[in-house]
């Protein structure tokens, strides 16, 4: 007989071993039943059972006496080196059953011993896995969800909570907490099991009958979910800078979490923790990001309630959250890269980089290397490798501004790296993939450019899916007023006065100005009066320099200035009035200038006037 049961221990895996051990020894003739019990205080585990239900009572009295014991019915024998017990019906002899016994006793332990190192070599393999998968992780409340059901299935856990400490309140926050709303549950950091746990960062189990009183219901009771085992262990960095306590709730088939259990956790904590640490640290710098982010973005207002004005606005809500590119069309000034930048911050790609570039403030030879970077070495001035503005926007937008006044093998560069999604450093061969959103702006009617061939047709297109156009200031009626009050406003509280008023005349004189500067010559003119007028009313007085704006409000004399800087003041001014004069139109500022538009741009960057291209991170 006890050779068939023994080849029958010798096959298959180790962990079914109970069962076909209880099937074997009731394939033999004669036997009717045969129960495997182990003892669990207060409870008995059945291991295996075949046929009819044995007696506990008899298990009991026969691991009690530490030798088979018989009721007439049923033989018990206490299997060697574990606390499970043999019960076998009808009852046998004593020497059978003691020989049979440890046998079993035997092979169940080597069973589980095997079943043991299985479970701790897959652990190893699966934590590796897991490891190697959160190290990627920038997204704290997903970590802590991955992080809990891995742990749910490593250990037969029915739940998993991840404490997280917060200093600050002296709480601890669980997370994923299931059954509590808002997904959030907060306990005293010194109060129950986890409160125990990371105050003296040592491990903690609790089974049910031994120290249930342990476990604190007051979480039970929110919840409705009842807390019969659980284990939990400190989540320490390798610094042992304390970040909370990771708690596994019920262990499943088990009474219990063993102390395999115990020591696999801390294994796996030790790892959660490095990979929350660098998440957490990440989430830091991400909301500081966002803050840096949101400032940006509130100084960024289009004010005016014309019609014009509203419907931009509602189109820039429209389009601003998708990959369009959009063509912005205006006269200098008035306000396009308020717009472009509008968009990119009402797109989910806001917290990557917005980058202006202004091309027709950059030498033809130079275009390219500015737009694709170059490497070190690519030309004479090329000191070193620098990366272009398409790969500085990267996730971002790039505005391609004054884009009219590229020249016609710009633009072929430009098309190519637009269509290809890819751009070659100046000098180099490696091909640089870009993820970058495309805005261009100008003041020039492209489509007569197009026709006229000094613009190419297919870049026209490319760029121009969505068009909005900005109104002159002169066309936007009351917004002249409100957007000198808004000025007006911002610059008296920085210059920390308050606002004076606007008379009659004053207004007067506003409305019949031509505004040829726009919104920015607007914008300058507040910032002067905000500094310059003194009165709590603005009189017509203060307006001079509308009147004859070429004069800069008061003589170059007056000033006081040594001769370098009242030249260059002069300069200034004399650009200024040259720009006004042309409407705001560089280019044709530059021809009354008698100088080449790029160098104009040039001038006007060295006197730290507006002209140079703008970009933020
Ligand atoms: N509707 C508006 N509301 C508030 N500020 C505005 C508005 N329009 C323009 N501005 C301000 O006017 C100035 C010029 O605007 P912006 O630089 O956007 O014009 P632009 O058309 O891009 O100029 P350029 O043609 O020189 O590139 C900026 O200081 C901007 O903040």
């Amino acid at each position: 007989m006890w050779a068939t049961v023994l080849a029958a221990l010798s096959e298959g895996q180790a962990g079914d071993v109970a069962g076909r051990v209880a099937q074997a020894i009731v394939d033999q003739p004669g036997v009717e039943a045969v129960t495997l019990l182990r003892a669990a205080p207060p409870d008995w585990e059945v291991l295996a059972a075949v046929g009819k239900t044995a007696p506990v009572e008899l298990a009991a009295e026969a691991l009690d006496a530490g030798r088979t014991r018989d009721d007439g019915e049923w033989s018990a024998a206490p299997l060697a080196g574990v606390s499970d017990v043999l019960l076998v019906r009808p009852a046998v002899a004593d020497d059978d059953l003691s020989s049979l016994a440890g046998l079993v006793g035997h092979c169940l332990s080597a069973a589980r011993k095997l079943q043991l190192l299985e479970g701790e070599a897959e652990r190893a393999s699966t934590l590796l896995e897991l490891v190697h998968q959160w190290r990627r992780s920038n997204d704290l409340q997903q970590l802590l969800q991955d992080m809990a059901d891995a742990a749910c299935r490593l250990f037969d856990s029915d739940r998993a909570s991840i404490f997280l400490w917060d200093r600050k309140s002296a709480t601890l926050v669980g997370r994923p907490a299931i059954g509590i709303e808002g997904g959030e549950l907060r306990v005293p950091d010194n109060s129950g099991v986890v409160g125990e746990v990371l105050a003296s960062g040592e491990p903690m189990r609790v089974s049910p009958g031994h120290d249930a009183n342990a476990i604190d219901r007051t979480t039970d009771e929110r919840t409705g979910y009842r807390t019969r085992s659980l284990l939990a262990v400190p989540l320490v960095t390798a610094e042992q800078d304390k970040l909370g306590v990771f708690e596994l709730i019920n262990k499943r088939g088990r009474p219990g979490f063993s102390a395999e259990d115990q020591q696999g956790l801390i294994e796996f904590a030790e790892h959660a923790s490095a990979a929350l640490a660098a998440t957490q640290e990440f989430e830091t710098l991400l909301e500081r990001h966002e803050q840096y982010v949101q400032q940006q973005f509130a100084g960024v207002e289009l004010v005016g309630e014309c019609p014009a004005i509203q419907a931009l606005r509602s189109t820039i809500q429209r389009v601003a959250d998708t990959d369009l590119s959009v063509l912005i069309l205006g006269e200098n000034g008035c306000g396009k890269e308020v717009v472009a930048r509008l968009l990119h911050y009402n797109s989910s790609r806001r917290s990557a980089p917005f980058v202006a570039v202004n091309c027709a403030a950059i030498a033809e030879t130079l275009l390219e290397s500015e737009l694709f970077g170059h490497e070190k070495g690519a030309f004479t001035d090329a000191r070193e490798t620098r990366p272009g503005k398409f790969e500085l926007a990267d996730g971002g937008a790039l505005l391609l501004d004054e884009i009219g006044d590229m020249s016609l093998s710009g633009q072929a560069k430009l098309l190519r790296a637009l269509e290809e999604r890819k751009v070659v450093r100046v000098g180099g061969s490696v091909e640089i993939p870009t993820n970058v959103r495309v805005l261009a702006a100008t003041n020039q009617d492209l489509a007569k450019l197009v026709r006229e061939k000094r613009f190419r047709e297919d870049l026209y297109f490319r760029l121009n899916v969505v068009t909005l156009e900005l109104p002159p200031l002169r066309q936007r009626g009351d917004d002249l007023m409100l957007l000198a009050d808004n000025f007006l406003k911002q610059f008296c509280r920085a210059a920390g006065r308050p606002a004076p008023k606007w008379t009659a005349e004053s207004r007067k004189l506003m409305a019949a100005h031509r505004w040829p500067g726009n919104v920015r010559e607007l914008r300058n003119m507040m910032e002067r009066l905000a500094y310059l007028s003194t009165g709590e009313k603005i009189e017509a007085g203060d307006l001079a320099f509308i009147a004859a704006p070429n004069a800069g409000g008061e003589s170059l004399l007056d000033l006081g200035l040594p001769l370098s800087q009242a030249t260059e003041e002069f300069q200034r001014r004399y650009i200024t009035g040259a720009i006004e004069e042309s409407r705001g139109n560089v280019s044709e500022a530059a021809k009354r200038l008698g100088v080449y538009r790029t160098n104009l741009y040039r001038k006007m960057n060295s006197l730290g006037m507006s002209g140079d291209d703008r970009s933020d991170e």
